[in-house]
């Protein structure tokens, strides 16, 4: 799915806690904690069934009760409206 890139700054401006990526040329990062592992995954479980009805995949990192997302669009390079529909899907699912 194509998109025009409307880039971080633009989508951290419509979005709780997420924050510019370092590392990275156009992308938003955000680091989720939950209570232990069986609460991470789920959020995880449910973020990959959205994430696969959208086509729209994040590139994230598990370790036991935490969860780092970056979210980009490859496609555009760069963030997109997509990459901000995701976010605030996963904010409700955490
Ligand atoms: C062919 C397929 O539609 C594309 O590769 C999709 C899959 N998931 C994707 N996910 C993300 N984050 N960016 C993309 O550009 C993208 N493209």
């Amino acid at each position: 799915m194509s998109r025009p890139r409307i880039g971080a700054a633009a989508a951290i401006a419509q979005l709780d806690g997420w924050r510019i990526a370092e590392d990275h040329a156009d992308a938003i990062a955000k680091t989720f904690r939950f209570a232990d592992f069986n609460e991470a995954f789920g959020f995880m479980t449910r973020v990959a069934l959205m994430a696969d009805k959208l086509d729209h995949h994040p590139e994230w990192f598990n370790v036991y009760n935490r969860v780092e997302v970056l979210l980009t669009t490859h496609d555009a390079d760069g963030v997109t409206e997509l990459d901000v529909t995701l976010a605030k899907f996963m904010d409700s699912a955490a």
